[in-house]
């Protein structure tokens, strides 16, 4: 009849875009949804729990604390006919809460539940009250609780402020060995500069560690992780262990060797930490070296093995590992080896970008010659470069550019002073020297030098983290 129609059939196509249109723009659909609901509701078999606030003894029920974090971190909260607003932690944050008597529901498995923050009008005292499908409770209610309490955990974890905890000396200790204070470093996983690929591995690295506790006690290890980080000073090191921090909400445990009196305090120093936290020890090749603290090797390598400290990660730091035992950076003490290299001219354009909200500019090509050329400063020379110079950036980028010429010339002229130089050599000592007085050289005396650096063999490298279980063996390189 329609088609035979068209006029009838546009007028039905009205009809029913506008009946559409009012549903959705007025509280008619939500009506609609709760007598949907309220009918299936006749359909079905419940069963109620109560999560009371409060015991008997008017205790707090941690359980009730549990379900109502996770309620209010449900999407659907949003849904219910009256929430409360609370402004978060940062700024402009605002938190959705269940109010008193409004329902939430919940998807799990398949099966829907319902959950009412019920509010007794004489007592006063709070209750959450689960509904749940008699032919769905025996499938999902337990995993269902376990899922609630995991959520709780993440939540609570993410909400808990970073402490920084230190070693102190003995005879001052009164409570215990660890003083700590409130951890605010500024620094995150975006802000550090690094290989994104290798920054990604990292991340992914550890959020498969937080997961693997059934995993590491199936195999019968200790649930724990170690990395060591290694390379040149002002390269970022102890800015990615406080990335890190932040990255895992885990609190730090930095230990200074030289305050710690033999082994066995060593020893109950890891004891005294508590787990999701990061146990650091800085420059730890110096110790090794130079046998400058009362702790022994053999000290060290217990405390690396750590046997009674589950769900921490341990970050050792070194300028470089060539002169270590290899016995100390084998996989099971050290997992994960991860190489900061002096900066090239990939991380000196995101420094540029982060530094000077540059992209791209005419003299990067000059810088990334010179970086071909071999020079080598750290992140953080280059940074602090940009951050005084950040009101012009032309400025700044002439800036690194003759400190990175400087950089090459002075390498250079070490190494002619050292070896005794020919004549040519020689030519190349004069323009070296020249190009040390701080002016934008030409690029051909510095290609020569180019030239030069290569026949040494001297270029930076970046060894990459394998984060993989099986390809451990390859990081003690
Ligand atoms: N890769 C990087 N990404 C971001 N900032 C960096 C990086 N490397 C260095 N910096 C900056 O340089 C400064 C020094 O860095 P950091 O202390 O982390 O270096 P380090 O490798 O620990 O040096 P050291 O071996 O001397 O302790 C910090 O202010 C940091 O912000
Ligand atoms: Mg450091």
């Amino acid at each position: 009849m329609f088609l035979s129609n068209p006029a009838l059939l546009l007028y039905a196509i009205a009809i029913l875009l506008t009946v559409f249109r009012l549903l959705s723009k007025t509280c008619l659909i939500h009506f609609l949804k709760k007598w949907w609901r309220s009918l299936e509701d006749k359909c079905y078999v419940y069963q109620f729990y109560k999560v009371p606030k409060f015991n008997d003894n008017m205790q707090e029920n941690q359980l009730h604390r549990k379900v109502y974090t996770y309620l209010n971190s449900l999407p659907t909260v949003e849904d219910s006919d009256f929430a409360n607003l609370f402004s978060g932690n940062k700024s402009a944050e605002i938190n959705i809460m269940l109010d008193k008597n409004q329902v939430v529901v919940d998807n799990f498995l398949g099966a829907r539940v319902y959950w009412m923050n019920e509010k007794c009008e004489k007592t006063g005292l709070q209750s959450l009250i689960l509904k749940i499908r008699k032919k769905d409770k025996r499938r999902i209610l337990v995993p269902y609780w376990q899922h609630i309490h995991s959520v709780f955990d993440e939540i609570e974890q993410k909400q808990k402020e970073v402490r920084l905890f230190v070693n102190s000396e003995s005879e001052r200790q009164r409570n215990g060995r660890w003083r700590s204070v409130p951890f605010t470093h500024p620094a995150t996983m975006e802000t550090v500069v690094m290989d994104a690929d290798l920054k990604t591995k990292i991340k992914s690295d550890l959020e498969t560690f937080l997961k693997s506790k059934q995993y590491y006690h199936r195999l019968g290890r200790v649930w724990k992780r170690s990395y060591l980080l290694y390379g040149p000073s002002g390269t970022g090191k102890s800015t990615f262990i406080a990335a890190m921090a932040k990255f895992l909400s885990y609190d730090i445990y930095e230990i200074d060797l030289n305050k710690v009196e033999n082994n066995s305090n060593l020893k109950n120093l890891l004891l005294q930490t508590s787990n999701k936290s990061l146990i650091v020890i800085e420059d730890l090749d110096q110790y090794l070296c130079e046998k400058s603290t009362a702790v022994s090797s053999s000290g060290i390598l217990n405390f690396m093995d750590g046997i009674s400290s589950e769900e921490r990660i341990m970050i050792f730091t070194m300028s470089s590992k060539e002169n270590i035992d290899q016995n100390i950076l084998r996989p099971g003490r050290i997992d994960v080896h991860i190489h900061f290299p002096l900066c090239d001219f990939s991380a000196f354009k995101t420094l540029a970008s982060s530094h000077l909200g540059l992209k791209d500019h005419k003299l990067f090509s000059q810088v990334e010659e010179i970086f071909q050329i071999g020079a080598s400063l750290s992140p953080a020379e280059i940074g602090e470069i940009m951050i005084s110079n950040r009101s012009s950036p032309s400025r700044a980028l002439k800036t690194v550019i003759s400190a990175l010429q400087n950089n090459v010339a002075s390498r250079v002229t070490r190494k002619l002073s050292g070896s005794g130089s020919g004549r040519e050599m020689e030519e190349l000592y004069e323009s070296a020297k020249e190009s040390q007085n701080g002016s934008v050289q030409p690029m051909k005396e510095l290609k020569n030098l180019y030239g030069f650096l290569r026949k040494s063999g001297r270029r930076p490298s970046m060894d990459i983290l394998d984060a993989g279980e099986k390809d451990n063996s390859n990081h003690g390189n």
